[in-house]
């Protein structure tokens, strides 16, 4: 492949999302010195400091910016002055729910991984994690999430909506997913209660036939929660709706080894999007404790979308480098921790091969300002 120019909005967010942005921005800059690509940044605001500068947690300017990226990297939302407020009316929440919305970014894939190397950290016993090696497909611009909700004098409702359409088209992207994979889809719904899972098995035995080589079978979510831990090997692509992928993708990240080494794609007809699946991790902001990780692989996602396999290649092998030479932020490596910074100093210097740790992209400025 050739040399290529790519703009990015980058939306570093609330709470640890700069940090673990400036640490996967480190990466793209070690993956553009040694592949020669120029990646032009956008940085803008999305969130509670989006609220808190302009009243609105996605402002115009922000999804002006995403629509006319090559693709969104997201760090994380969130802020626990809106969280302990149940009263607060302007959610940072609802900016990146309207940015997946606006985008029709309606497929969020999450891969999942045992690592070998951090089998023996997982409070999961080893011989029931090693080899896992899933593929989340979750249903992300439809369902209880964006359905209509409100109170009433003395309650409160949300509710669940799917239309056939919404499900055929991600329902496609997942059997096509395990035609490349190990030929496995697994249906993960509520068919026994919620009528809109019985359309979600509808439709999923409708369009089976299509895809003659993949098996697939069906789950309550109930049951999925507890597979997931007791035997999660069996899983290889999974299909669900919004609220039942978010869950069960957190939950699946304790198979890995801690929800910082999670990344996913949110892809749609045109835009694309990548983000760790983790939050704002509000605990953790300041304090170099956060795992860059799932941030840097969701760079190397966004570098196969751009068709760049070998450079996402090299992110990922740096990644593996890490973990085996235990260069990891404290949850993973309580007695030697490194810092967010000293991760992805690591990882960079690995892409750029015997590089110095000099990417010091300590501050992301606002506007397109930044080229790599
Ligand atoms: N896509 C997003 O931006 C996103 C996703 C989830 C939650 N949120 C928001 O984040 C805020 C906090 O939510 P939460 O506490 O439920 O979830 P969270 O994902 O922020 O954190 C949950 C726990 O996971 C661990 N963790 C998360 N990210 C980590 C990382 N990079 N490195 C190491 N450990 C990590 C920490 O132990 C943390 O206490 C809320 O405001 C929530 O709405 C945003
Ligand atoms: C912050 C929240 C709206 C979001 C979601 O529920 O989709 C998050 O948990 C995620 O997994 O990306
Ligand atoms: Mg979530």
């Amino acid at each position: 492949m050739g040399v290529l120019t790519k703009r990015i909005a980058v939306l570093p967010g609330d709470g640890i999302g700069p940090e673990v942005c400036t640490e996967a921005l480190k990466v793209l800059e070690a993956v553009s010195e040694r592949f020669g690509h120029q990646f032009e940044l956008d940085v803008q605001l999305m969130g509670a400091c989006a609220i808190d500068a302009t009243g609105d947690p996605l402002p115009e300017s922000t999804l002006q910016a995403c629509f006319e990226a090559d693709a969104i990297l997201l760090g994380a939302i969130g802020d626990p002055k809106y969280d302990n407020n149940p009263a607060a009316k302007v959610r940072p929440e609802q900016g990146l729910l309207r940015l997946r919305k606006s985008l029709g970014l309606f497929a969020n894939i999450r891969p999942v991984t045992a690592y070998d190397v951090l089998i023996e950290h997982s409070p999961l016993k080893a011989d029931r994690i090693q080899g896992s090696d899933m593929l989340i497909y979750r249903e992300l611009t439809g369902g209880i999430y964006f359905g209509e909700k409100g109170r009433t004098a003395d309650g409160a409702y949300d509710h669940c909506t799917y239309s056939r359409e919404e499900i055929v088209r991600i329902a496609h992207l997942a059997f096509q997913s395990a035609t490349t994979r190990r030929n496995k889809l697994t249906l993960v719904d509520k068919a026994n209660v919620l009528e809109t899972s019985r359309l979600w098995r509808e439709v999923v035995q409708q369009i089976s036939p299509e895809y003659p080589s993949v098996a697939v079978d069906y789950l309550f979510v109930d049951n999925a929660a507890m597979q997931m831990i007791l035997n999660p090997k069996q899983f290889d692509v999974i299909l669900t709706e919004n609220m039942f992928g978010d869950i069960i993708s957190d939950e699946a990240s304790v198979i890995a080894g801690s929800l910082g080494l999670l990344p996913s794609a949110s892809v749609g007809e045109t835009a694309a999007l990548f983000e760790p699946i983790h939050g704002s991790f509000p605990q953790g902001k300041g304090l170099g404790i956060a795992n860059p990780i799932a941030t840097i692989l969701s760079v190397a996602m966004m570098l196969e979308h751009f068709g760049m396999y070998d450079e996402a290649t090299l992110v990922k092998e740096g990644v593996d480098y890490a973990l085996r030479r235990k260069v990891l932020t404290p949850e993973l490596n309580s007695d030697n921790p490194y810092t967010t910074e000293q991760v992805g100093c690591f990882i960079a210097d690995y892409v750029q091969e015997g590089g110095e740790c000099f990417r010091h992209l300590k501050n992301l400025e606002l506007g397109l300002s930044t080229i790599i």
